[in-house]
């Protein structure tokens, strides 16, 4: 039983998978066994080893429930994006007999679902799978739409799958304890859908950017609740970013590129941060974006308290990098660009000479 009101944001079915809903309030977790259902025996609990105690109290609601659970701590954030990590669950569900009617549940942040979920899409050549995001960004971004997916000497993400999750569950409660560096980094990603689509959402965070860091700000569950609703409306039309889902990887060129070169010890939600400024330089040197908008993103950005900038020795090394981004097409590289507020386009091929300028702008 919740013990509040509870918002349920539909995604519709695409590509011949199955529709479902994300649920969000406060008090949620009691929800998981319905969500499992009748035809699973066995439940996978995949969770960081920071998130222990969340996993226990949910194993033991499954237990009662009558479920056979096996809890599998992960290594913490990007650590769990491995080929080995990956491995290791898969040898746990071999060793639990787990069939296709049984559930794998990602307990965590965005590094957790996106293993989870891909751990979920590759056994047995797919099992259903449910989401328990416990960070701003894995309720806002991770969590909802169906990429799942590891890391590789390469890049970010490169290998994965298209596999939605089954449900999803946001217990808002659980951002209690999320340091404010961590809650932050959601942020990126809400201003993101914020520049992308729902231009309120600046709004909201400029009226009192303060209380926006905190889980207990007046427009929390507001500021989560119109991310999942941008990225909801998005996926449930285009699941295998064959054209409109792009729009979702605003300023991700940059950041994943950037992240790689941290060796993953950036936040994601940090570089998508100075990558979205990029992507705004970049907007505005095409003649696609006003300087007002421009400006905005590093005033809404750094007034939350995220980065804006990066090492501007680095260019080479991170323009070697954006190739492999998974919107390249041959020898093409392709940005998404705004062309104003809530109006994204995709930027092919720019000129070399503009890409750079546009970082020079982001340099420190
Ligand atoms: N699949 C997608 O559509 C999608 C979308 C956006 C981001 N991502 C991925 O998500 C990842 C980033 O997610 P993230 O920012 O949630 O990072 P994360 O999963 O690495 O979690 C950040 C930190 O928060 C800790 N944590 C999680 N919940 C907590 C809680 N309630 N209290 C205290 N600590 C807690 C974790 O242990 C970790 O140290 C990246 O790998 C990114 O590529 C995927
Ligand atoms: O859901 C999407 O599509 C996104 O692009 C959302 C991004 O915030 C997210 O970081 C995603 O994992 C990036 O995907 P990738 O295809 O560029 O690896
Ligand atoms: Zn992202």
């Amino acid at each position: 039983m919740t013990d509040q009101s509870v918002t349920r944001i539909h995604v519709a079915g695409s590509a011949g998978t199955d529709p479902y809903d994300v649920l969000v309030g406060r008090g949620l977790l009691g929800e998981l066994p319905g969500l499992v259902g009748d035809r699973a025996r066995r439940v996978a609990l995949i969770h960081p080893v920071t998130l222990a105690t969340h996993a226990e109290a949910l194993r033991e609601d499954l237990d009662a429930h009558g479920y056979a659970t096996t809890v599998l701590p992960v290594p913490d954030a990007e650590g769990a994006k491995s080929a080995q990590v990956a491995a290791d669950c898969w040898e746990a569900l071999g060793r639990a007999g787990f069939t296709r009617t049984d559930v794998v549940v990602g307990v965590g942040g965005g590094a957790t679902s996106d293993l989870a979920g891909f751990v979920a899409a590759s056994w047995l050549r797919g099992v259903r799978w449910i989401a328990v995001p416990t960070t701003v960004l894995g309720m806002v971004d991770a969590a909802v739409g169906g990429k799942t997916g590891i890391n590789t000497g390469a890049g970010k993400n490169l290998v994965g799958a298209f596999h939605p999750p089954a449900g999803v569950l946001c217990d808002l409660t659980t951002l209690d304890t999320l340091p404010v560096h961590d809650y932050a980094g959601g942020l990126a990603e809400i201003i993101k859908a914020g520049f992308i689509a729902d231009p309120v959402i600046l709004d909201l965070i400029e009226t009192d950017p303060r209380a926006a860091r905190s889980p207990h700000g007046p427009h929390t569950a507001q500021l989560v609740e119109r991310s999942i609703r941008v990225k909801a409306d998005v996926v449930s039309c285009d699941l295998k970013e064959s054209g409109l889902r792009e729009i979702l990887n605003y300023g991700h060129t940059l950041a994943h590129a950037i992240e790689k070169n941290e060796r993953y010890t950036w936040r994601h939600g940090a570089a998508v941060s100075v990558g979205m400024v990029f992507a705004a330089q970049l907007g505005l040197l095409t003649g696609h974006l006003d300087e007002r908008t421009v400006r905005r993103h590093s005033s809404v950005l750094g007034s939350v308290g995220l980065p804006l900038s990066y090492r501007g020795d680095q260019w080479p090394k991170l323009l070697d990098t954006m190739k492999v981004d998974k919107k390249s097409r041959g020898d093409l590289l392709r940005f998404i660009v705004l062309d104003g507020l809530a109006r994204p386009t995709v930027l092919e091929g720019p000129d070399p000479d503009v890409l750079a300028a546009a970082y020079r702008e982001v340099s420190a």
